[in-house]
Parts: structure tokens; sequence; C-alpha cells
């Protein structure tokens, strides 16, 4: 089977792999769609992210669905030409954290596209049976690729407890950041008010469904919020841009017992926050990482409508073409491109 593999920074080389057999309790699944994620790029880019470093060829994409071309022992309720997405990670089931049911938290998950575990931009993945979830007749696999970035942003939507009436600040409006956005309208939200620093990108939120936006490139947050508010401050912040001023920012912003999640990861080593501030203001100041148990809600969201994933999608290119896709997911103003496999 054809696979591309990252060698070196910058670097991909098309491969003939053997193509796997399905072990017992797996799926042989023919790859048909995979997004391209910003942490795709940024290997492709740097060759490592902190401690996970390309030391051999790495099969990146995590961000995938297709077709199932065989079963394996003991699999049920799957058959060949079911379509599915794939959950990309696969926890060691056994430890602590696996065992309190927060199985995104596991030390030695099998993660797709993070060293060494290879990812989906390949023709067939074998992958474990129960991270493989079924696309109803009216969802595509184009769609159903998504299901990943929808699911950070359904868990980070759970982690900030996001309750009916909500008014809630997305800062950036990546790809995780607008998926955020239909995760809390879906939740529930009264009104979302959408920052970045390309104007762009916040154009396409506010069709998307944003209450209103600001670009704190050259507007001042603190203000947007205080008139989207009534000096108020938001009851939820749910920061995806991982930069430094916004997250800095996040605790000034928010109400008084109100909740911040960060999803975003910095480059700096560290940002100074306002410790006093969540104090005195008795914030939650949470965390989230990837995601557990969202897949299923995920699905049903996009079959019933209740989100929109396509949306985001710039432009969809052929797996032969993969430089030119990375290349061209670096713009500025891209937020999602799309990569088909097979014929
Ligand atoms: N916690 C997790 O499990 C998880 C999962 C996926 C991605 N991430 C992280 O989440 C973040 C978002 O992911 P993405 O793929 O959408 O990234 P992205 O880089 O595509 O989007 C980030 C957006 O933030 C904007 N931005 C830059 N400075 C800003 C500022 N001061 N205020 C507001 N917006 C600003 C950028 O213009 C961009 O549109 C990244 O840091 C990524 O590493 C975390
Ligand atoms: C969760 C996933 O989208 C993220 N890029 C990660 O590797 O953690």
């Amino acid at each position: 089977m054809q696979t591309v593999e990252l060698t070196e920074p910058g670097v991909f080389e098309h491969r003939e792999r053997d193509r796997p057999d399905p072990e017992p309790g797996e799926l042989l699944v023919r790859t048909t769609h995979v997004g391209i994620c910003g942490s795709d790029v940024h290997y492709y880019e740097h060759g490592r992210i902190g401690d996970y470093v390309v030391e051999d060829p790495l099969i990146l994409g995590h961000e995938s669905a297709g077709e199932v071309a065989a079963v394996g022992e003991g699999v049920t309720g799957f058959e060949p030409g079911d379509e599915v997405t794939l959950e990309p990670g696969v926890p060691c089931g056994e430890c602590a954290r696996c065992r309190a049911g927060e199985y995104n938290l596991c030390p030695d998950v099998e993660f797709m596209a993070t060293p060494p575990d290879h990812g989906a931009f390949a023709e067939y993945v074998a992958w474990d049976a129960d991270f493989a979830y079924r696309l109803p007749e009216n969802v595509s696999t184009r769609a159903g690729a998504l299901c990943e970035p929808l699911s950070v942003a359904i868990h980070a939507t759970r982690r900030a407890d996001v309750e009916l009436g909500d008014s809630v600040l997305v800062s950036g409006a990546g790809p995780i950041g607008m998926l955020v956005g239909e995760a809390v309208r879906a939740a529930g939200a009264g009104s979302v008010l959408v920052s970045d620093v390309v104007g762009t990108k916040l154009e396409r939120a506010e069709a998307y469904g944003a209450t209103a936006t600001v670009n704190v490139a050259d507007e001042s947050l603190a203000e947007a919020v205080d008139d989207f508010t009534d000096g108020e401050g938001v009851d939820v912040v749910i920061e995806a841009s991982g930069a430094a001023a916004s997250i800095e920012s996040t605790v000034d912003v928010v109400r008084r017992g109100g909740t911040v999640v960060c999803i975003g990861l910095s480059a700096e080593d560290e940002i100074p926050v306002e410790t006093n501030e969540i104090v005195d203001k008795e914030l939650d100041f949470k965390g989230s990482f990837r995601f557990r148990n969202t897949y299923d809600d995920a699905v049903s969201l996009l079959e019933r409508g209740a989100v929109d994933v396509e949306r985001i999608i710039d432009f969809e290119m052929p797996m032969s073409d993969l430089t030119a896709a990375f290349e061209r997911a670096t713009e500025p103003d891209v937020v999602k491109g799309m990569v088909t496999v097979g014929e």
C-alpha cells in the first residue's frame, strides 16, 4: 500500500509498505479522508513537538475516516463496506487514569502521528475496533474525519460546564476555536464572542454563527468583553489560540465565579497568570487535554445537523500532493486542509 512518510523536517517520501492484516479485535480500514492538523504541520516543519521527536520515518495524520476493508477475529458490529471514523488514541486500559475513566490522560496511550506511532496518511490503517465509530448514511467520511477536532471542542465544552444562556469568549478562530464555537452553541450558550488577530478568520467565525468578534491585533479585548457583557465579564472563556497574551488575559475578562478552560498550547515556556485573581474571583481555571467519550456524541451531532464541520475546510487535495497540501495549510488565512486518499 501507498504511504507518505516524514523523513526529515520539510521532506515527505512516498513509500510502499505491506498492507497490514487486522489483529484480533481490529478493523482494517481503507482510508478516504484525513484532515491536516496544526500538530501535523508542526512535525512537518520542525520534526518535533517538545519531547516527541521524529527519529524514524513517520506517517502523519490523525483526523481520519474511511471504509472498513476487513474485520479482525472477535470483532462484532462492523462489516466490510461500513464507513467509519477512527478515534486516534488507544489507551492502555489498565492504568489508574484509564480505570478512573479518564482515558485521555493515559500515559501509555498509542496516539496516531505522535512518534513513534504512525498515523493515517496511508491507504490502509489497522485499528482497534473499540476506537472506530460507524458513520450514518447522512454523514460523509469527509465530515467524519473532523470528529477529531470536534472532539477536542466537545471535551473543552464539557470541561467548561457550559450552561444554557452562558456568554462565552472563544479565543482563537483556528479550526479548534471555530469548532468550540459550534460545540458551545450546541450546548446552549446564549452568546459567543470570538477573538483572533486575523480579520478573515473572524469574518468566517461570524458567518459561522459568532454573536460578535474582536480583532485583538487592533482592538482592546477588555473593552470588547465589557461591551459584550455590560461590564460583567463573560461566564466562560475557552482559550484556543495558545497565544501568551490571550492566556494571560483570560482571568481578567471572565466574570467573578466564572470558568476558564485552556486548550491552547503555548510556544512560551512560562506565561504569567494572575493567581490572586483566580482566588479573588473564585475562578475555575482548567486545562483540557484531547478528549474522552466524545466520538459517539460527535457523530450524533453531525447526524442531527446540530453542528457543521465541513464549513471550516478551505481546500481538498490528494495524498499524492501531500507536500503542496501541507505548504498550503501553513497560509495564514487557511483554517483546515483536507486530504483525500485512494481513488
Ligand atoms: N489541548 C488539546 O488537546 C489540543 C488539541 C488540539 C490543539 N490544541 C492547541 O489548541 C490551539 C488551537 O489549535 P488550532 O489548530 O485551532 O490552532 P491554529 O494555530 O490554527 O489557531 C490559533 C488561532 O489563534 C489566533 N491567535 C493568535 N494570537 C491570538 C490572540 N492573541 N488572541 C486570539 N487569537 C489569537 C491565530 O490567528 C489562529 O487563528 C493550539 O495551541 C493547539 O496547539 C490543543
Ligand atoms: C488531540 C490532537 O488533535 C492534538 N493535535 C494532539 O496531538 O494532542
